[in-house]
């Protein structure tokens, strides 16, 4: 009774009242964690918190849970439910730690609402101030629900946006790669008993490697290889570039087109045309293969009646880097059975995991070694050497390799 009195709700109350409630409320134990009824239970008492806390809970889901506040002695709840037709709870109620409850029975909780219209008229602001907050809190809810969605779609567009422009990239480089596939040869003319093998791989997924083998006449052959100075797209570019001037250019003279093709590019201004290339001319009739070496590694000569490797001399400096550069025409002499090995420096700078590269040495022992095989034998052989002596390791530059196999018929 004593405690009764103490609740702020049954201040008013009149002796009679006190003595009402306290006859038909009973005490309940609770221990920590146990629930004293879970939300949406059926409502049929109101309590009031004689000692330890309780924790009022909105279960929203089987792992979600919001806790509403905490109730201390002589707090009063439970009444909700109660005061509509079989109402059921608006939040579950836990005991915190070890706790009890003074349990007010819906009979008695009716007859007191009937018989002090006090207490009803402090239900009604209770009530009141339980439907502003949980409107608010419904607002609060569902504008942070709201702020979830945005960031969930703004983050949404952004990959499926970057998704787009990955498999646009993709695309434009797949299509690059297909053009550049196109743009270096893999059939060659094969007269004479002249046969001719290529093989070119890029680093990335373009290159800047290039090479052609055009038939001049009946008897000579013109065959180019370059690098342009990069790699990837813009390198690429500019080997398109370079292969369209060249297919336009008099092919006559070895060493004017050089020039010329020198100027061509420096006309360009672009900074990324820089070359490195051989152009040369191979008349099969006389034997004779005639050269311009601009800045690019020495292509190597397998003499097979010597069985010997020599690198074919000649200076000159990369196409596009100035006008005033120098080239040099050079000539030697080819017999039956020799072979030309022309590449780029994607070969000789192929990697081993110790970081060592391949080198010329290697290549031209590796040329020593197999120079009596057939052409795609010879470029095979050469081409195992480097993927034997990477074991694995992922090429740093395109590479490109192209073997000419002299053979003339009699
Ligand atoms: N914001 C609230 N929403 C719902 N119930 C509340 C809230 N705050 C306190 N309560 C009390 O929690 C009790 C849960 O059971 P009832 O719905 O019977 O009555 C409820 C109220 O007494």
């Amino acid at each position: 009774m004593e405690f009764l009195r103490r609740v702020p709700l049954f201040a008013d109350l009149s002796l009679e009242g006190l003595q009402m409630l306290d006859s038909q409320a009973r005490i309940r134990a609770l221990p920590a964690d146990a629930w004293l009824f879970h939300q949406r239970d059926r409502g049929d008492a109101c309590y009031v918190v004689v000692s330890g806390t309780l924790r009022l809970v909105l279960e929203q889901g089987s792992s979600e849970e919001t806790t509403l506040g905490l109730l201390g002695v002589g707090a009063f709840f439970g009444e909700l439910s109660l005061l509509e037709p079989d109402g059921t709870r608006a939040a579950g109620a836990i005991a915190v730690v070890q706790s009890e409850v003074l349990e007010i029975p819906i009979a008695a909780f009716e007859t007191l609402l009937h018989t002090y219209p006090a207490i009803a008229y402090n239900m009604l602001r209770r009530v009141a101030a339980h439907v502003r907050r949980s409107d608010e809190r419904r607002l609060e809810d569902l504008r942070h629900k709201n702020r979830l969605l945005t960031d969930a779609y703004t983050a949404l567009e952004q990959a499926q946006a970057e998704a787009l422009r990955r498999a646009r990239a993709a695309r434009e480089l797949e299509l690059g790669r297909e053009l550049q596939r196109r743009l270096v040869p893999t059939i060659f003319p094969n007269l004479h008993g002249v046969v001719i093998a290529a093989a070119t791989f890029p680093a990335y997924e373009m290159s800047g490697d290039f090479y052609e083998v055009r038939q001049l006449s009946e008897h000579m052959l013109s065959i180019v290889m370059a690098d342009v100075c990069d790699k990837g797209a813009g390198a690429a570019l500019v080997m398109a570039m370079a292969k369209g001037l060249l297919l336009g250019m008099d092919q006559r003279h070895p060493l004017a087109l050089v020039e010329r093709f020198n100027q061509l590019i420096r006309a360009t201004n672009l900074d990324a045309a820089v070359i490195t290339m051989v152009y040369s001319h191979l008349d099969i009739a006389r034997r004779r293969f005639t050269y311009v070496r601009a800045g690019h590694d020495w292509p190597l000569h397998y003499r097979s009646k010597q069985g010997r490797v020599t690198m074919l001399e000649g200076g000159g400096m990369p196409v596009g880097i100035t006008e005033e550069a120098f080239f040099e025409e050079m000539h030697t002499d080819l017999e039956p059975g020799d072979a030309l090995v022309f590449y780029t420096d994607g070969l000789c700078d192929a990697r081993n995991f110790a970081g060592d590269t391949y080198g010329r040495e290697r290549l031209i022992s590796a040329v020593q070694a197999y120079g009596r095989l057939p052409a795609h034998g010879l470029a095979d052989a050469i081409l195992g050497d480097v993927r034997a002596f990477q074991s694995g390791t992922p090429p740093i530059d395109d590479l490109t390799l192209l073997v000419v196999k002299f053979n003339p018929e009699a």
